[in-house]
């Protein structure tokens, strides 16, 4: 157990990602009042009937009443219409926080909402899996996993370390960067991935001389890999790339031309340029392993993310 972190914390959004943080948030006691908020009755029934809080209303500007801690885990498209909702009842000095995947739009959609009186503070946790919705989170999603701050020039330090503390009592590993750094980053390593796993999964799904039945009896590890993330929540990635458009074309752009490189080298038989990029590339992962970050789920985790 950890200690009282904030005296009253508020969650607007109890999918996969509010709904982890509402448990690890109990499970170490980091609240005296935990409240809920959601958009749809249903889902929060379903919070509610998981336990996961001690408060639970649609209207957003209850739940952040009086709250020193709100943290905002909605698809990053709704991220400004939260803000503008929740912002006549914030309280003075409380910390305001995301979990949005992108980072330069959600500042964009929520600082011109936010009262000088409060520290918003843009956050991403590096945890996630293809699953959504309440009963889909869990404790230790963020066990050893990343969480980057993006806090803007001028915020209070001892608010962005007290948030700090949060998210490492939650388990994470701390870092902070620039928003538009952290954009470029991410959609590289995780939102490319995804775009490129719904490609491809569509792809074979599309193809006339293979039937899909054949897809599910053959598809050999590396394809079900595709199919978990192209399994993603279709609201949350076109919110991503709706929101993060340059770095995610940016680097499509530089992904085609790499891929127009490797075609070129298959058509001509080249495989001394195949069996050097191949080499190279195994040389990434064996450093993603030296370094500690192969995505370690606990056995539950690993559960939660293949189930369907
Ligand atoms: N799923 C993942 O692996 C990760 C997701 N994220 C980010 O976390 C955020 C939440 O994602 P998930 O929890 O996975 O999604 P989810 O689909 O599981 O949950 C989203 C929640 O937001 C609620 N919601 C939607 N619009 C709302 C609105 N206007 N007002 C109030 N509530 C609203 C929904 O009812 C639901 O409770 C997204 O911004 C996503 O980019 C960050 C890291 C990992
Ligand atoms: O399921 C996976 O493999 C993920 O990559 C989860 C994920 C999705 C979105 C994020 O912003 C962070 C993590």
């Amino acid at each position: 157990m950890s200690e009282i972190l904030f005296e009253k914390i508020a969650l607007i959004g109890i999918g996969l990602i509010g709904s982890s943080l509402a448990r690890v948030i109990r499970r170490e006691g980091l609240t005296n009042h935990l409240a809920i908020s959601t958009r749809s009755q249903a889902t929060l029934d379903e919070a509610r009937a998981l336990h996961l809080g001690d408060s639970y209303c649609l209207d957003p500007r209850d739940a952040v009443h009086d709250a020193d801690l709100v943290i905002i885990s909605v698809p990053v498209g709704s991220s400004g219409a939260v803000a503008e909702q929740i912002a006549p009842a914030l309280k003075p000095g409380a910390i305001v926080s995301d979990v949005g995947s992108t980072k330069a739009s959600v500042i964009a959609q929520m600082q011109p909402h936010m009262p000088d009186h409060v520290h918003f503070i843009p956050g991403h946790p590096i945890a996630g899996t293809e699953k959504s919705g309440p009963a889909a989170g869990f404790a230790e999603l963020f066990q050893g996993r990343w969480c980057i701050l993006t806090p803007l020039p001028g915020t209070d330090q001892a608010a962005v370390e007290r948030l700090g503390r949060f998210w490492e009592a939650c388990g994470s590993r701390l870092d902070t960067m620039d928003p538009n750094h952290h954009d470029k980053v991410l959609a590289i390593v995780s939102h490319l991935p995804h775009i490129i796993a719904y490609n491809i999964v569509g792809t074979a799904d599309d193809l006339e001389t293979v039937t899909q039945s054949e897809v599910i009896k053959y598809s050999a590890s590396g394809f079900r890999d595709f199919t978990r993330l192209a399994a993603s929540d279709p609201v949350m990635w076109r919110d991503i790339c709706l929101h993060n458009k340059d770095a995610i074309l940016e680097m499509l752009a530089r992904f085609s031309e790499d891929l127009a490189s490797l075609q070129r080298a298959i058509r001509w038989g080249d495989g001394d340029k195949l069996f050097e990029m191949f080499t190279h590339t195994r040389d990434v992962r064996r450093s993603i392993i030296e370094a500690g970050q192969e995505v370690d789920l606990p056995d539950f985790g690993r559960q939660a993310a293949t189930k369907n």
